[in-house]
This record gives C-alpha cells, sequence and structure tokens, in this order.
C-alpha cells in the first residue's frame, strides 16, 4: 500500500503542528524519545525532522511532503529543489509570521544595515545573512551563532545579530533594538518533486494541505447566531458585514427570524454591541472548526 511520507517540524514548531493537524482532523501522538510519531491515517507515516533539514530530505525524496519555515528553505538555497505548496500562518506561539530582524544594544551607532561595514554579526542564518549583505554590498564579518544569539550583544562578543522573533519579549527582555526587518518567514508545507507528479501522493498532499488550510482560517472566524424581529430585520442585516450572505430562518413566532452569519472573529466584540442596539437578543458565538 502507498503511504504517503511526512516530515513534522521537530521543536519551536512541533506542539503547534500537532495540535493544527488535530484541529484538521488528524491525530497525531508522540512519546518521548520515539522520532516516529503515530497518526490515525493509515496513509500517512511521520517523522520528526529538525527545519533545518526538512527541504534536504523533501528534496531528495527520503520525505514525500514536510512542513518547514520558509528562513531554512532560503538558508539552503532549497526555493527550486522542492515544490511550494504553500504558506501557513503559524508560529510556535501564534498565528502570525516571524521575523528575521538585525538587532543592536539601545546605545550602538549602526541605524542602519550599511552600518554593518566592518562589524561583527551573530547569527544561525548564516547563508541568507551572508547574502543579504553581500546584495547590499556590505563586507561584515558572519558569525555563526549556535543559539541564546541576543546575549552575543548584550555581551559586547559582536556588535549586531540578525535573530528570528515572534513574540519580542526576547529582544525586550536583553533591552535591544531593532534596526531592519530583514526577513519574514511562515511556515511552509514544501513537497518533493516526483511526489506531485504522482497522482495519488499529490491528491494526498492536497487534502492535507486544504484542511490545515481549513483549519487556520477558522481560527480567525465565528458564527454569530441571533433573533431578529421582522420589523428591524433589514437594520440588523445592514450591520452584518456584506461579504457572507446571512442565512436566515423563520421562527415559530412569525414576528421573529433567525440570523446566522460567520464573521471575523476581530469583529466580534463590535458587531455584537451593533446588533444588540438593532434588536437582536439571544445572540450567540461559536467557534469554528474548520471553513473550506
Ligand atoms: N517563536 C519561534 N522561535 C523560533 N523559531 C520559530 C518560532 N516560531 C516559528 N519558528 C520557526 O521554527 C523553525 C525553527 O525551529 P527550531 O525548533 O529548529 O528552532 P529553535 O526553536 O531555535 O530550536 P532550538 O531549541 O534548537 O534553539 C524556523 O523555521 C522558524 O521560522
Ligand atoms: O520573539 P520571541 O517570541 O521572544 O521569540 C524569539 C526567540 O525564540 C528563539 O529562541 P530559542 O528558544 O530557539 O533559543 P535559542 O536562542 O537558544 O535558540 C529565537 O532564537 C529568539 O531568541
Ligand atoms: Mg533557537
Amino acid at each position: 500500500m502507498t503511504r504517503l511520507k511526512l516530515g513534522l517540524p521537530k521543536g519551536s514548531l512541533e506542539q503547534a503542528t500537532i495540535e493544527l493537524f488535530s484541529q484538521a482532523g488528524w491525530h497525531i501522538s508522540t512519546s518521548s524519545r520515539n522520532y516516529f510519531p503515530s497518526i490515525d491515517d493509515p496513509e500517512i507515516v511521520c517523522s520528526l525532522v529538525r527545519p533545518q533539514e526538512m527541504a534536504r530530505y523533501v528534496a531528495d525524496g527520503t520525505l514525500d511532503m514536510g512542513l518547514t519555515g520558509l528562513d531554512w528553505i532560503l538558508e539552503w538555497e532549497c526555493e527550486q529543489k522542492v515544490a511550494q505548496i504553500g504558506a501557513l500562518e503559524y508560529s510556535k506561539s501564534s498565528n502570525r509570521p516571524c521575523r528575521w530582524v538585525l538587532i543592536v544594544r539601545q546605545d550602538s551607532e549602526i541605524k542602519r544595515v550599511e552600518d554593518l561595514q566592518g562589524k561583527r554579526v551573530a547569527t544561525e542564518l548564516e547563508g541568507f545573512t551572508r547574502r543579504h549583505l553581500q546584495q547590499r554590498g556590505v563586507e561584515a564579518d558572519v558569525l555563526f551563532s549556535w543559539g541564546a544569539t541576543e546575549a552575543k550583544v548584550v555581551e559586547g562578543l559582536v556588535d549586531a545579530a540578525v535573530e528570528i522573533t515572534e513574540t519580542g519579549s526576547t529582544i525586550r527582555a536583553h533591552g535591544l533594538r531593532i534596526v531592519e526587518d530583514l526577513l519574514e518567514t511562515r511556515t511552509m508545507i514544501i513537497a518533493n518533486h516526483d511526489a506531485v507528479r504522482d497522482d495519488w501522493k499529490k491528491s494526498k498532499i492536497d487534502q492535507i494541505t486544504l484542511l490545515l488550510n481549513a483549519a487556520l482560517t477558522a481560527r480567525h472566524k465565528a458564527v454569530l447566531k441571533m433573533n431578529v424581529p421582522v420589523a428591524r430585520s433589514a437594520e440588523v442585516l445592514a450591520i452584518l458585514p456584506s461579504l457572507q450572505s446571512p442565512t436566515i430562518n423563520p421562527l415559530s413566532d412569525p414576528a421573529w427570524q433567525a440570523v446566522e452569519t460567520v464573521v471575523d472573529r476581530s469583529q466580534v466584540r463590535d458587531l455584537i454591541w451593533r446588533l444588540k442596539q438593532a434588536g437582536a437578543v439571544g445572540i450567540l458565538e461559536y467557534d469554528l472548526k474548520k471553513v473550506v
């Protein structure tokens, strides 16, 4: 039986990825010292792989499909070596992309990338940083960092660092200053080129991609349900976002209707307040698991 070999990112993205698959409909269970998680789909076999190495194993066919950051695809110049199926907007602790930024001490004289000329820069994303500086005509000493990179800037071991940030708390905790954004990175779905030419594998990759995207979209949406006096229905409908056409159902009392619609989660608090004023009652908000 054909099975899709799926690489899941070990480390920062691991927990968030397993939670996303769970919402998408696949239960993945890991056990502490085993790098082959089990999944409740006989058509998939999973392995945990460091995001730094994912593109290499997808490119050579060890894996058919994998999830990793755009940063590590660019670092190893694998943009063409793998099929980039799509981006997923989630990181370790949020549903937002991460940024690779140039950071310096508050009192540093470095105000722009060009000021790095002749300086020492620490980073884990060494190749990308070298190429970026080269493109901008800057000659600097780029030093590979195994981690705790912010500390090296604070200690003065280097003049600057190129480091990833998500919430910004590590940069804040070290009192550092962001000079410039160099890269916005998202979690990417990548696939082996031969795998996407195989009808069965391509269809499995598409199924997983569709459901992961559906789960992520649902995180930004909510369902609002309410009862509305027919006499004020136009007023209520005018408030609801026009993109979705609300579902309207009659109630046993002909003077009332039930209205249901999907809205952006960010709008809910304003909408509920306005709908209430427009005569809606029994307003309910539901979470969604998937939006396709
Ligand atoms: N908050 C985050 N911090 C670091 N990397 C993140 C974060 N959110 C998403 N990522 C992505 O995770 C990948 C790096 O994950 P990985 O676990 O290898 O790094 P790490 O957290 O720096 O690991 P380590 O614990 O070895 O330092 C990158 O592709 C990066 O873009
Ligand atoms: O903006 P934030 O939300 O604070 O996240 C960014 C921090 O997380 C990562 O550190 P990691 O845990 O990988 O430690 P490391 O530096 O030792 O690799 C990254 O290297 C930053 O230090
Ligand atoms: Mg790290």
